[in-house]
């Protein structure tokens, strides 16, 4: 089996991983977070959103943390921006690329963001055009692309559809995001090849949760069709406010220690992003979700 030679990860614990937490996580901590991650090497970092702080009121302090972060030459920050109303703010702090987020699922799409996957689409387009414009880069990521808390399995069709949504805008490249965690990898790589009907594989990254501990097989089974842009969450961090249960995304150190043991290249530090990781922990008061950071602190103490 050849796998690709170099994977590009995108740390979504700034944004995906803190979201849901209960307790306000002070926007000096985000920003240090993200200074962290840059230093371990991370050259994407999606970092907030611009969504309602009624319903997300973790992600209020979005313009304190664009801000605060010192940005570092060849780092791309994104963000999550629903809507016009969230574009428009998340312009003025400059973000590299946004990204809009729609469902394979419709009971999903209402949950999420409060409208069918039609007006998903028509709210999207109008988002899309103006970053285009500006020279903004634009990702799409595509929920429930396996299962949905709400309707159970989700048919490749349905993924399909979604792309050929997403692409019909000018989305420039999605996300496979297995939102609740139940995918296995041949159900993954079913809802990777129904994306691949509408996008490049250079235009397509494997968004994993680890509810039900698949998530690093189903990375696997996403290099072995040759995905190569792959996002999670350092110490495991998250779980969707919307999807009850799901566990957080698959930890960064987890996929950067399975990649680097296949002989392929990241440009992360590993034993720097553990500190990161346990840096986020600490402020938050738990351990990692990350079991290859609890090992390797494990055999730091002796
Ligand atoms: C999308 C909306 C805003 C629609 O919410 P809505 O209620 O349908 O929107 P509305 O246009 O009717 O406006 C209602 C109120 O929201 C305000 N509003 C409207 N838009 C914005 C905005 N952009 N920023 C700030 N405020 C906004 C608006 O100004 C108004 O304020 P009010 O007059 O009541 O004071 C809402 O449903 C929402 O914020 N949902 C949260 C979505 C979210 O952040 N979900 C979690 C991220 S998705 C995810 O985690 C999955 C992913 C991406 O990681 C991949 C995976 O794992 O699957």
């Amino acid at each position: 089996m050849s796998y690709p030679s170099r994977v590009q990860i995108i740390d979504v614990g700034p944004r995906d991983g803190l979201q849901n937490e209960k307790q306000p996580v002070p926007a000096a901590v985000k920003i240090e977070l993200v200074q962290r991650l840059q230093t371990a090497g991370l050259t994407e970092i999606e970092v907030t959103s611009y969504v309602s702080p009624k319903w997300v009121p973790q992600m209020a302090d979005n313009h304190a943390v664009m801000q605060g972060m010192a940005r570092q030459a060849g780092v791309r920050y994104s963000v999550l921006t629903p809507n016009l109303k969230g574009y428009e703010a998340a312009v003025l702090d400059q973000p590299d690329e946004i990204v809009v987020f729609g469902a394979a699922s419709e009971a999903f799409s209402q949950r999420n963001i409060n409208c069918s996957i039609a007006e998903s689409i028509e709210r999207f387009a109008p988002v899309v055009a103006a970053a285009k414009a500006a020279g903004i880069a634009v990702r799409g990521a595509m929920s429930c692309t396996v299962g949905c808390p709400y309707e159970g399995d989700i048919a490749p069709e349905r993924v399909a559809y979604l792309a050929g949504l997403m692409k019909g805008i000018g989305v420039e490249r999605v996300d496979v995001a297995d939102t609740i965690g139940v995918g296995t990898p041949r159900k993954v790589q079913a809802a990777i090849e129904a994306t691949l009907q509408h996008f490049g594989i250079n235009q397509v990254s494997g968004h994993f949760h680890d509810t039900y501990g698949q998530a690093l097989s189903n990375t696997l089974a996403s290099l072995e069709l040759g995905v190569w842009n792959f996002q999670s969450s350092v110490a495991g961090l998250g779980g969707c406010p919307y999807a009850k249960g799901a566990t957080g995304n698959v930890a960064t150190e987890d996929v950067v220690y399975l990649l680097h043991g296949l002989g392929i290249d990241t440009g992360i530090d590993l034993d720097a992003l553990v500190d990161a990781g346990q840096y986020i922990s600490e402020q938050l008061g738990r351990p990692s979700g990350s079991r290859v950071a609890r090992a390797l602190l494990a055999k730091r103490a002796g």
